[in-house]
């Protein structure tokens, strides 16, 4: 029925105020407002209709996707909206776009262009009173891998050699595997591209340096010159990335412009000398830690829908145990439906506030470089990396977690799952493979061991280190199920089960002749040990996140029942690692577990408040079996009926195939 909330009694249950958790969960009361409003505006607006998507072909499906950029577009002039409320209107449009390269390149080359103030390109067009990055009316897209390379970019191969004659750079693609292959809004939009190729003057290679190159007509749109592009494919999934023109590069000797070179760590001069400049040269992978930390912070939307449609559909459904005629039980009542569950709605809150925590560390990084402070980039860079890594690999692993969690109906493209989970997917890819950002934490992490004898003192997220004698040494020496609550108790847990890690690692590497062979020997173990010092940050975030000022009734006490429920769930899955490491016995993990099991039971009755508290509209949700009114079972019966397919009752090709082999067959049976 119309206008009946289905899920009034799980609602009624709450033991918390649920409007001051949306705005613990949005960030702010204005960050609240700003995203309710844009939901809202987003929701009530058909021209950003989603539910044909998964159905459209490729061709209209990218279409659709340019007239929805076009019209937010429109929208955001319009409206006058500012900068924060266009990107939550690209966040609520859900619809991954050749705008988003171009957004986030916005924002990371303003960085390097105001480090550096040594871009000439920018200087020369601002004299001019030009941009120095397209924006309305040109589209940049970011070509660093190609098709041989991508985890390595020291391996790429295009090049750029310059022509002291001229005062140009010559870009050329001198192998099949040299195209450019994979970057987003390359492939049928972007008109500029920010593109890395082997820097080479008087026939020395200097290695990987980045170069602003025009690809397509202002006028016609057509390529440029010397420049062969196209999209790379369809990709994984109904709908879902293929709103992307991942795209494809070739240059066959083409010329631009010498001070298109981004010339924040090295420059060439007129007459061709290279200059390197006295600054890391790391700061030409700064473009990456910026994505990585976007991505950080979207990792927490991604799962909490997933969590959302799960728990919501959890509380409709019922499964077997009726009695005497009575209802069914709720499959959320099940044990080991909350086992599966309740983790993952605790990991999309340890998940939001990690990421606002690393927004904080990116933006005091940033200002840092501006004053040409580098001291931090290395913690930066391991803390994006790492917790790229954790977070992507949990939210895909989580969505689809969410999907068998919904049993059947999980699988129709009208939970919205499928579609979920085939768009986030590639986050455990793209922006680094996350075994390979494991490695860089590893070695960030052998790199911190080998200097602890020396003044150098760890500091930020790895100063625990700065006390491995004693955690070491430490047991955990209590034997009731609430102290497992205990803050410090977790903290030091998680503490010295990673500094044990790291030092068994480098302990083992120590014994290699050669440590580059050691290190590829163990990388496995090095990618676990990573893997524990970034829960430990994760785990430590929320914590510190809970000594807050924390207002609303019960709001405090809902988040300690989800960092409780975070911290010892990885506790019981890593159980081999703290057992292992000697802190903790097999006892008192076995009463880490009854305390987890009694966290579920605090948490069930404010399951479905929690994830109301994500404040997702039906739009944004897109999908049935997560509806706010929990009116499940008739709207899935009428969606199937919009299908395609269920446009005849006889399906296309059955007259012309189907036929003739029951004809064919009912003549055989004749003549028997
Ligand atoms: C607003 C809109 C939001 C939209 C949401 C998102 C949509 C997303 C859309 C999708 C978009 C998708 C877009 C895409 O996918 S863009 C393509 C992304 N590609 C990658 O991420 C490639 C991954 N590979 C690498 O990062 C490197 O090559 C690795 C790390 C493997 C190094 O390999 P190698 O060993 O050969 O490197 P080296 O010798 O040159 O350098 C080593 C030294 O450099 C330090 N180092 C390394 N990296 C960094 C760094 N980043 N910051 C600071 N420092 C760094 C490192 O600690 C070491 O330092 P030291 O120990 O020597 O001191
Ligand atoms: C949807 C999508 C969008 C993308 N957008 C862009 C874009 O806008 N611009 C752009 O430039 N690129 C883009 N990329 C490319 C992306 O960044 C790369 O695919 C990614 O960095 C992984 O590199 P690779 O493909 O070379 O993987 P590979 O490195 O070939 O990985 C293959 C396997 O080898 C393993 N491996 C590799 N190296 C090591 C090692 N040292 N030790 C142990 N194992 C290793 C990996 O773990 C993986 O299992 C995109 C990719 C996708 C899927």
């Amino acid at each position: 029925m119309e206008g009946v909330d289905y899920l009034a009694d799980e609602r009624k249950k709450a033991q918390f105020d649920v409007d001051e958790m949306k705005i613990v969960w949005a960030g702010s009361r204005h960050a609240f407002e700003v995203s309710d409003r844009i939901s809202k505006l987003v929701a009530n607006d058909p021209g950003f209709s989603k539910e044909e998507r998964t159905m459209l072909p490729r061709k209209e499906l990218f279409k659709n996707t340019l007239r929805k950029a076009a019209y937010a577009w429109k929208l955001i002039i319009d409206l006058h909206l500012s900068e924060e409320e266009a990107e939550k209107l690209r966040c609520f449009i859900d619809e991954p776009a050749f705008i988003d390269a171009h957004w986030v390149l916005t924002s990371c080359l303003t960085l390097i262009f105001a480090y550096a103030k040594l871009l000439l390109w920018a200087q020369r067009n601002n004299r001019k009173g030009g941009c120095p990055w397209p924006t309305r009316c040109k589209f940049g897209c970011y070509a660093q891998t190609e098709l041989g390379h991508g985890s390595n970019v020291r391996g790429l191969e295009t090049t750029a050699t310059f022509d002291p004659q001229t005062d140009e750079f010559v870009i050329h693609s001198p192998t099949l595997t040299s195209s450019k292959w994979w970057p987003g809004g390359l492939g049928k939009v972007s008109t500029h591209a920010v593109v890395y190729a082997r820097l080479i003057t008087d026939g020395k290679d200097h290695g990987i340096n980045a170069f602003i190159i025009q690809l397509r007509s202002l006028e016609d749109h057509k390529p440029l010159p010397g420049i062969t592009i196209g999209d790379i494919g369809t990709k994984f999934g109904n709908g879902a990335y293929n709103t992307v023109d991942n795209g494809v590069l070739r240059f066959d000797h083409v010329r631009i412009p010498r001070d298109q070179m981004l010339m924040s760590v090295s420059q060439v001069t007129k007459v061709g000398k290279y200059v390197q400049f006295d600054v890391p040269r790391q700061l030409l992978y700064v473009p990456m830690v910026d994505v990585r930390q976007t991505i950080v912070a979207d990792a927490s939307t991604a799962l909490s829908r997933a969590v959302c449609i799960a728990t919501r559909y959890s509380a409709v459904r019922r499964q077997f145990g009726s009695q005497n005629g009575g209802q069914e039980i709720q499959v959320i009542d099940y044990k080991t439906q909350q086992s599966r569950l309740f983790p993952l709605l605790a990991s999309a809150y340890a998940f939001r506030f990690v990421g606002e925590w690393l927004k904080r560390l990116y933006t005091d990084v940033t200002q840092r470089l501006q004053a040409k402070d580098f001291s931090t980039v290395p913690e930066v860079h391991a803390c994006t990396a790492g917790l790229k890594s954790l977070t992507t690999t949990a939210t895909a692993d989580g969505i689809e977690e969410c999907r068998k969690l919904c049993g059947g109906h999980g699988y129709l493209c009208s939970s919205g799952l499928p579609e979920l989970f085939a768009i986030y997917v590639p986050a455990c890819t793209y922006e680094g493979d996350n075994i390979v950002l494991l490695l860089q934490v590893a070695r960030y992490l052998m790199k911190t061991v080998s200097q602890l004898g020396s003044r150098k003192k760890p500091v930020g997220t790895i100063a625990y280190m700065g006390k491995l004698e004693h955690l070491m040494q430490c047991r955990f020496d209590v034997e009731q199920a609430k102290d497992w609550l205990k803050p410090s108790v977790i903290l030091e847990a998680f503490e010295a089960r990673a500094a044990r890690m790291s030092v068994a690692c480098a302990q083992n590497i120590s014994k290699f002749d050669n440590p580059e062979e050691g290190f590829a020997e163990l990388a496995a173990d090095l990618v676990e040990a990573a893997l524990a010092h970034c829960q430990l940050i994760v785990v430590s975030k929320f914590i510190e996140k809970l000594q807050q000022d924390i207002p609303g009734k019960g709001v405090k006490q809902q988040l300690e029942v989800l960092c409780g429920i975070y911290a010892l769930f990885l506790l019981h899955k890593h159980q081999g690692d703290f057992l292992g490491t000697g802190y903790i016995t097999s006892k008192q993990a076995s009463v880490a577990n009854e305390q987890l099991r009694a966290l579920y039971s605090q948490l069930r009755p404010n399951a479905i408040s929690l994830v109301d508290a994500f404040n997702y509209t039906d739009h944004f949700l897109g999908s049935i079996l997560g509806r706010y009114d929990g009116n499940v079972y008739p709207k899935l019966y009428e969606a199937a009926w919009k299908d395609p397919l269920n446009e005849s009752d006889v399906p296309d090709g059955f007259h012309e195939y189907i036929r003739p082999l029951l004809k064919q067959q009912l003549l055989q049976t004749a003549r028997l």
